[in-house]
């Protein structure tokens, strides 16, 4: 069995605990669904916000969601000056027994604009 590692960020609209636990929910069922996976392929999942969105932890919303046997990590990301605000971004590594190029990397709302070059 493989070891694949997915990607995904989305840009949310306030720091508010509401709205990183929606963010968070809408990304990571975004990677599931078009990866098709479930939590029984997950190893482990990092999630990164930026400096500006601390009023809750995604790993909260992903135990929510059933990953309660999958270790979870939450840190923060750099706080380039300029860089886009309110992103939530997740590194997912799960088995996956197919080719890297057929993975689907997940950029949501406003953080579709990062990473151009990858097919939506
Ligand atoms: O992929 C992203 O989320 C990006 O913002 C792009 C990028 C990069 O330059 O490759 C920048 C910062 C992140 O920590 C990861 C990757």
């Amino acid at each position: 069995m493989a070891v694949r590692a997915l990607r995904g960020a989305i840009q949310i609209d306030e720091n508010s605990r509401d709205a990183i636990l929606e963010g968070t929910t809408e990304l990571i069922n975004a990677v599931m669904d078009r990866n098709t996976i479930t939590t029984d392929d997950l190893i482990s999942v990092i999630f990164t916000a930026t400096p500006d969105l601390d009023a809750e932890f995604p790993a909260y919303a992903a135990r929510q969601l059933g990953f309660t046997d999958v270790p979870l990590l939450c840190t923060t990301e750099i706080g380039v000056p300029g860089a886009m605000p309110r992103v939530l971004r997740l590194m997912a590594h799960a088995e996956i027994d197919r080719p890297r190029s057929e993975l689907h990397h997940c950029y949501l709302r406003g953080a579709a604009a990062l990473r151009r070059d990858l097919p939506q």
